[in-house]
């Protein structure tokens, strides 16, 4: 499988963002959206998750396991800077939602809590966690339901450097069973095998391991 972006172009406002994008992302490899503030970055990742409309081109994905009959945003978790939870429901209960929603394709609740480090806070309402056990909470919907493509905009965020060596394993064993990552980030990821999109001056370049 591999995801297939061609042609891209982004206008907000009278900015025009970018043009031209070509990119291609193979199963079991990441590619790290870069730039400066304001470079275009969480636009890029709205065009691909189907959230905004390209001014020209288009993103498919295709090739082996890609389902023809299904869109990118069908087979993609697009994680964005709001948590999407509920404040006043506990922990679980978003959870729960959003693994009755997505599909019920991954882990369980709990165990989805536990991976993310959120073991025994299933019960707190979400109002009363942490900046970053929310975002602990957020990150947890991936393993709730299987999607083979992963949005990630700046998914760190908040993450104490436990969290973060932990998400990047998570991660890295996404990527070991066939999956793809398109991450908008300021910092690394922890991640092997990534290549960098720069917006701002457009190149696609290998990241060093
Ligand atoms: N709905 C909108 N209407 C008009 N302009 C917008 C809209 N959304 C984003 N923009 C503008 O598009 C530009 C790119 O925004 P975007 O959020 O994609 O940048 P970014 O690279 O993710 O930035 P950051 O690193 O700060 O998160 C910004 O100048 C922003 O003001």
């Amino acid at each position: 499988m591999r995801l297939v972006g061609e042609g891209l172009a982004c206008t907000r406002g009278l900015r025009r963002l970018f043009a031209a994008l070509d990119f291609t992302v193979e199963a079991g490899t990441a590619l790290l959206v870069t730039g400066p503030n304001g470079a275009g970055k969480s636009s890029l990742l709205r065009l691909i998750a189907g959230l905004a409309v390209p001014t020209a081109g288009a993103v498919r994905l295709e090739g082996e396991g890609a389902d023809p009959e299904a869109g990118v945003a069908e087979q993609a978790h697009y994680l964005g800077h709001l948590d999407a939870h509920k404040a006043a429901l506990p922990a679980a209960r978003n959870l729960a939602f959003w693994r009755d929603v997505l599909g019920r394709s991954g882990l369980g609740v709990e165990e989805a809590l536990e991976t993310v480090g959120l073991g025994g806070l299933g019960g707190l309402p979400v109002a009363v966690l942490s900046a970053g056990q929310k975002r602990r909470l957020a990150l947890a919907r991936l393993l709730v339901a299987h999607r083979p493509l992963w949005l990630l905009d700046e998914p760190t965020t908040a993450l104490d450097v436990g969290a973060q060596a932990r998400f990047a394993e998570i991660m890295q064993a996404h990527l070991a069973r066939g999956g793809l990552i398109v991450a908008a980030t300021h910092a690394p990821l922890g991640l092997s095998g990534t290549r960098e999109l720069r917006l701002g001056r457009i190149a696609v370049e290998e990241v060093p391991a």
